[in-house]
């Protein structure tokens, strides 16, 4: 039943500001430009029911929602799929800008001129960049061709800078490349981009993401057809995280949908821009105003963090932003829920890592224990290279009977479907409680069927008996197993029943058959970790997924998450090791690692640590931040030297 507009209401009783109001029922494009904690993402969510609900987006138009982790584009997904129900939320697809644009790839391969149509099995990212820059030279060392050993070039190869070549120069312009290179650098960008599409004798094809969105772009630019169909499909386009969007990316929107009739809004927080190490556009706010007629809005509330920290967030956008900053920046309101004195900042200090991880973990199991908040309510943060920074506080938590762990390494492989599917699949074989595994089950096989809401009632009352054989069938094989073959076993017994073409036919990402048995190899050995630990498949299942460990991860992990509590390790020069040639960047990221908070930020810093060459630490480039946190007035120190 569709709602009138007049009388839709945002779900979960949601009140809207009134600009977020404003965006949630427009019919034009908008730029809402606002804050940590504003409400961005919860915009577009309750902006997808809104446009569902009442029809404006109407069968079979869909919305296209993209975002840049897949966290996010799943998290955004299931509140629209749980406010407006799974028939409306079929035509709201919630993709990744990479996973957006290997779909069209991967779909519309044939579209590409034979010379640029990459091997159907090609890998993601090359080994070859793993291997780094001496597998290339040795490739094409003396392979040059003589006439353009010239000028800056007469060193061959040599002089040429190949990482920057290939994490940037290649994918600088749109295709084709130029077929007559002028100089030994476009050469070397033609031979690369040969190799990676089509592979050699030791190499097999493999692409960038960067790659991938450049051919995309040129399959939708060369086959109007594609283009077309396209078009037809998407009435609406959302695009979350916008500061982190790449020239590349911004390229593939354009062709994609301007000029179209697709309604785009576009969100998101110069304040956070901390990708331009990896390409985000310094001017994508402007460019997208400009291009595609955008209006700019700014919200004003924080709906997360509490007053105190809302106030020293203020005192970082007014003191280090400069001239990023927007008036209504200065004007932002917390909720009402908090009391006007909530909020907690600190920062601890300490002579070495060891008394920090004894401190820490004897504070984490206080908080645990007498303030009733979960392992989840707690993030481990640090700049980078979370195991040389935590490995101490995970070994001391462990000591201490608590879990924690970077969730880096298994974030990814918890995001995948098939993954979820059978951790879904085991928890409901051995009775765990919690969450919706029968659902996600029941909905993942019906989908793979081709069944939906018409489907005859006896062939979904089949299914259901099938399910219920499956799920004994597990339980069976799971409770007698005691070596890691028979996890391997149970696995491909439980991909023959799903059949690997239907998988692929709905995820096509599967094709890929190296990446998909990596996946699957890469579950099975950190289960079978976790039942060695536990010798007990419940508590490995749940240890797997992470229920009861403290998140460790990177600031730009963190990019879009919250916690009530946010650890952040070595507020330190070493860490922030590039502050002089990116002050800006390193300012964000230590913004968006503040704003993750949303009641209690505890800073770190220790004389002592072993993380680089010198092990004592300084707060010499840092200074600007402990000056910043001081001047707030809010943060109160503790000396555990
Ligand atoms: N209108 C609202 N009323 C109450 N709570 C809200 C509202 N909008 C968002 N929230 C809640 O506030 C928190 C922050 O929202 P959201 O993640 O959408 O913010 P954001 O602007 O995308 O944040 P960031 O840029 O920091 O990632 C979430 O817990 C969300 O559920």
């Amino acid at each position: 039943m569709l709602i009138p507009k007049e009388q839709w209401k945002p779900a979960d009783g949601i009140e809207l500001e009134k600009n977020a109001e404003i965006v949630v029922k427009s019919n034009c494009n908008y730029l809402v430009i606002a804050g940590p904690g504003s409400g961005k993402t919860e915009l577009l969510a309750q902006r997808a029911c809104f446009l569902l609900q009442t029809g404006i987006c109407y069968s079979p138009k869909r919305i296209l929602a993209i975002s840049y982790k897949k966290e996010a584009a799943k998290n955004l997904a299931e509140r629209v799929q749980k406010r407006c129900g799974q028939k409306l939320a079929n035509r709201f697809v919630s993709l990744t800008f990479d996973a957006f644009a290997k779909s069209l790839l991967d779909r519309f391969l044939y579209g590409l001129p034979e010379v640029y149509r990459p091997d159907v099995n090609y890998d993601i990212n090359p080994s070859v960049l793993r291997e780094g820059k001496r597998s290339i030279l040795l490739r094409f060392e003396g392979k040059e061709p003589k006439h353009l050993l010239t000028g800056d070039y007469v060193d061959g190869i040599h002089s040429l800078s190949i990482e920057n070549i290939i994490n940037k120069k290649m994918t600088d312009k749109k295709l084709p490349f130029n077929n007559e290179p002028n100089n030994l650098e476009e050469w070397m960008i033609n031979e690369l981009w040969k190799l990676f599409l089509k592979g050699d004798k030791d190499f097999k094809p493999a692409l960038t993401f960067p790659m991938i969105s450049r051919l995309a772009e040129y399959i939708l630019r060369e086959n109007p057809f594609v283009l077309k169909a396209l078009r037809a499909t998407y009435s609406h386009v959302f695009l979350d995280e916008f500061q982190d969007i790449t020239g590349v990316q911004y390229d593939l929107l354009k062709t994609c949908f301007l000029g179209s009739n697709a309604v785009i809004t576009a969100v998101g927080d110069n304040k956070q821009r901390i990708m331009e190490w990896a390409g985000a556009l310094r001017n994508s706010f402007e460019l997208f105003e400009k291009d595609f007629n955008a209006q700019r809005i700014n919200l004003l509330m924080n709906h997360r963090s509490a007053p105190r920290l809302v106030e020293l967030q203020k005192v970082f956008i007014k003191e280090a932003f400069g001239e990023k900053i927007d008036l209504s920046d200065l004007k932002i309101e917390n909720s009402k829920k908090w009391s006007k004195d909530d909020g907690i900042c600190e920062v601890w200090i300490f002579n070495d890592y060891i008394k920090e991880a004894q401190i820490l973990s004897e504070n984490i199991k206080k908080w645990l224990n007498s303030e009733d908040l979960s392992h989840r309510d707690i993030c481990v943060l640090v700049k980078q290279r979370p195991s040389k920074y935590t490995n101490m506080l995970i070994k001391t938590l462990a000591e201490n009977s608590m879990n924690a762990r970077d969730e880096g390494e298994v974030s990814d492989l918890l995001n995948e479907e098939i993954i979820q599917f059978i951790i879904n699949l085991f928890s409901l074989a051995l009775n765990i409680n919690g969450n919706n595994s029968y659902t996600f089950v029941y909905d993942f096989i019906k989908i793979l069927n081709g069944y939906d809401d018409d489907t005859p009632e006896r062939f979904l009352i089949k299914l259901e008996s099938e399910i219920t054989e499956l799920l004994r069938f597990a339980n069976e094989k799971l409770l007698k197993i005691d070596n890691q073959k028979q996890i391997v076993e149970l696995y491909k017994i439980i991909i023959r029943y799903l059949k690997m073409d239907r998988l692929i036919s709905y995820f096509p990402q599967y094709r890929n058959t190296a990446w998909f048995n990596d996946l699957m190899n890469k579950s099975i050995k950190l289960l079978w970790n976790e039942f060695e630990i536990t010798n007990n498949w419940s508590k490995a299942i749940t240890n797997f997924i992470g229920i009861n460990s403290i998140p460790i991860m990177t600031i730009h992990k963190s990019k879009g998450l919250e916690y009530d509590t946010v650890v952040f390790i070595g507020l330190e020069d070493s860490a922030f090791w590039s502050i002089k040639n990116q002050p800006e960047q390193d300012t964000c990221a230590f913004f968006v690692a503040l704003s993750r908070a949303k009641r209690r930020v505890i800073i770190t810093f220790s004389k002592y640590r072993d993380v680089g060459a010198n092990p004592c630490q300084t707060a010499e480039n840092v200074k600007k931040f402990y000056e910043l946190l001081a001047k707030s007035g809010i943060v109160e120190y503790r000396d555990f030297m």
